[in-house]
């Protein structure tokens, strides 16, 4: 297998061969080897796609001759101009890669291949392989690049946080590896226009609209290589189907990938959705930047490029005016917008006009990517379902502006309390907003000190609970308790058995009372429980501005740009209410706080005290955080109730495919790599739990399972779902 993997007279080997080779050696721990191919792997992609690129180009150039042809082909003859063409396009860029790549490099990789690296991946295992050769400053870049791309993942920001404490480690080395230019750009020109600085806000608004019709080119360039591979859920081409047919959905489904570019490109990494309108907002910065820099012919230029969008839109058209009525303003060469974006909008244009013709006589399923696509395009029988379509997208974000916002929960705030001692302390009303309540007297100050004293046993039983630093902030410690890890407790003889059954007989008093007082539509069924401790790091509190739990909201991507909130992973799609009892109010900080969609406006504030319980729905109407908590522990246990049985089900499974997957996630791992697995998945989610165990341990329903024996103790990885 080596000698596949050494380059023959310059050719490009398979990247996803390479990547297999470096990820073998990281397991094997050879991390020179490991860095040599993961690095050979990541470079060796970068040129196939410039190779793509080079030969897209080409052989679009070589073909201009072509459509005289086509032209003067009529009637019967005119399929034959067709396939000729396809033909000698197909001959073209045959010929134009096997110059530079190698045969079994020419195929698309597979789909979890691309995935990887569209996640970043590679630089996962970078990290640990530079840490490990001791190149700290290669390693907290690579931490750096996967990072960006995966916000959420808790242990590569600990890593972070670990490697900007070390001396020796410079802040230059914190970069990302792969930002494109046309970020780095907007960036700049973000920050120029907060400093008014017009002419240096006009040279990146400039440079970036360029990078970015660049980067569009290299990914539609991608979409006859790679993107193509009808996908399981996708596949518009199956079925018994003519080849008119056939040909037409391979065609559809080309020009829905070059669309889709439009999306990709104005998606930042580790965004889920795209900054909608892209090129034409970066045409209004730099309209106006050059405008304001003087730059008056430019400025002409630019908003005229932007019209190419919105024709009719009348602040531009005043714009338009202003600026030829502006000294220097009205040029000949100011006369036309810019070549490159009219010659794009034209081409997207068709490229549209064909797609919505196919989804109104073909049954082909297309999203359009732009805003700004002319209704005319639109065949008319379409226009209803895209005016609704619309409109809807117009009421759904003129909802999320409004102040009263609807929960689609099916929860109703306002069911009887039916245990004797507790009583309602602050209601919607009192909350501002919907489906929230704090109730009184739902534990006893005793039941408080017990549950309390669990939380004490488990941080001293020492197992990495104890002194784990806060995945939200470096100046509390955090402590988190599961029943099933407070059932083991019991077992190994730390804290009584009735102690422990405390916390399961909690959970059901809270479940009760929340089921009927949100008058809940079916049973709420339990999804995930543990018992949390913040706990200030003394002297560590001087001038502290950040959160003990930034605002989010418990089952959706909170988006506060855009005051959407995507219900998605990584965020726990499937709780759909939760609930938080307190146990005690001996520290400083520490407040519930709820907020507006903007994740900045509070609307309500709960101090923690023995026996408070808040109950919210877990969905985009209640999002909240926690203050700093500055002094002492705070403890309580957090729960989430699930409506579907059923749901979970599915989500589990789908956490499961998703690393079947990857058959390299059920290699054996070392130590660290085990720990960093199991670090995120237990962060991320509620069904995941590392065990340290002798014999295998039953698990759920086809879910992976990882073992690796450290210190002759065999160590599994085992997911489960809920509580075991
Ligand atoms: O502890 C709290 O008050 C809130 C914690 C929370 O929001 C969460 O864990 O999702
Ligand atoms: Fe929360």
């Amino acid at each position: 297998a080596g000698a596949l993997l050494e380059p023959v007279g310059g050719q490009l080997l398979p990247y996803d061969r390479l990547y297999y080779s470096g990820v073998r050696a990281y397991f094997t721990q050879e991390w020179d080897r490991a860095a040599e191919f993961l690095e050979r792997s990541i470079a060796t992609r970068a040129e196939l796609l410039q190779v793509r690129r080079g030969c897209h180009d080409q052989c679009e150039a070589a073909a201009a001759g072509d459509s005289a042809r086509l032209d003067s082909a009529d009637g019967s003859l005119w399929d034959l101009a067709v396939f000729g063409l396809v033909q000698r396009r197909a001959e073209c860029l045959k010929f134009c890669l096997e110059q530079r790549v190698t045969p079994s490099a020419i195929p698309p990789v597979s789909l979890d291949i691309q995935y990887e690296f569209t996640n970043r991946n590679p630089y996962n295992y970078l990290q640990v392989t530079y840490y490990k050769l001791g190149r700290l400053e290669k390693a907290v870049s690579a931490a750096q690049t996967f990072f960006v791309s995966n916000p959420s993942h808790l242990e590569m920001r600990n890593n972070l946080e670990k490697y900007r404490r070390m001396k020796g480690v410079r802040e230059e080395a914190f970069f990302d590896r792969e930002k494109e230019r046309h970020w780095t750009l907007h960036d700049s020109g973000v920050l120029a226009e907060s400093i008014s600085d017009w002419p240096r806000a006009a040279e990146a608004w400039r440079e970036c609209v360029n990078e970015t019709l660049a980067a569009t080119e290299d990914c539609r360039a991608n979409c006859a290589g790679e993107a193509l591979q009808p996908s399981e859920e996708d596949n518009q081409l199956t079925g018994t189907k003519g080849l008119y047919e056939r040909a037409a959905g391979l065609s559809l489904q080309l020009l829905s990938c070059r669309q889709s570019c439009v999306s990709l490109v104005a998606t930042r990494p580790g965004r889920i959705s795209p900054i909608e309108d892209f090129l034409p907002s970066l045409l209004e910065h730099l309209h106006l930047a050059e405008f304001k820099a003087g730059a008056l012919q430019g400025a002409v230029m630019s908003v005229r490029a932007y019209l190419l969008f919105y024709p009719e839109d009348p602040e531009t058209l005043s714009n338009l005016q202003l600026y030829l009525r502006t000294p220097g303003g009205s040029t000949p060469e100011s006369a036309q917008p810019r070549e490159d974006i009219s010659r794009y909008v034209h081409r997207s244009l068709l490229e549209k006009k064909l797609l919505y013709f196919a989804m109104e006589n073909l049954g082909f399923k297309f999203t359009d990517p732009d805003l700004w696509t002319p209704e005319s395009v639109i065949p008319e029988s379409l226009h209803e379902s895209w005016r609704a379509e619309k409109e809807k997208l117009d009421e759904r974000q003129a909802e999320g502006q409004r102040e009263g916002e609807t929960d689609d929960s099916g929860f109703y705030a306002g069911g009887p309390i039916t245990l004797p001692g507790v009583s309602i302390t602050m209601d919607d009303a009192t909350l501002n907003g919907t489906n929230r309540v704090v109730l009184d007297g739902v534990l006893s100050p005793e039941e408080c000190r017990t549950i309390l004293g669990l939380a004490t046993a488990a941080a001293s039983s020492g197992d990495g609970y104890r002194g784990r630093r806060s995945p939200h902030t470096p100046h509390e410690k955090f402590q988190g308790l599961t029943v099933l890890r407070a059932l083991r407790l019991s077992q190994d003889g730390l804290v009584s058995a009735a102690e422990a059954q405390l916390l399961y007989d909690l959970g059901e008093r809270v479940r009760s009372l929340l089921q009927s007082y949100f008058r809940s539509p079916s049973p709420l069924y339990f999804s995930f429980t543990h018992l949390v401790c913040r706990t200030a790091v003394t002297g560590d509190q001087e001038g502290r501005t950040d959160l003990s739990h930034p605002v989010h909201a418990d089952n959706c991507l909170l988006e506060p740009d855009t005051r959407q909130c995507w219900r998605e992973p990584p965020a726990f799609t499937h709780r759909d209410l939760s609930a938080l009892l307190y146990l005690n109010d001996d520290f400083e900080g520490g407040d519930l706080f709820f907020t507006d969609r903007d994740a900045k406006t509070v609307t309500a504030v709960v101090s923690p005290q023995c026996g408070r319980l808040v109950g919210f729905s877990s969905g985009p109407v209640n999002p909240h955080g926690v203050s700093a908590v500055t002094s002492g522990r705070r403890c309580a246990l957090a729960l989430w109730f699930t409506l579907d049985r059923l749901h979970r089900d599915m989500v589990s499974r789908k956490q499961c495919a998703g690393l079947h997957h990857r058959p390299e996630n059920h290699k054996a791992m070392d130590h660290t790599t085990l720990r960093a697995y199991t670090q995120q998945r237990h962060d991320q989610t509620d069904y995941f739990s590392v065990q340290s165990v002798h014999q295998p341990v039953v698990h759920c329903r086809g879910c992976a399972e990882f073992r690796k024996t450290i210190n002759n103790t065999d160590h599994y990885v085992i997911m489960y779902q809920g509580e075991l």
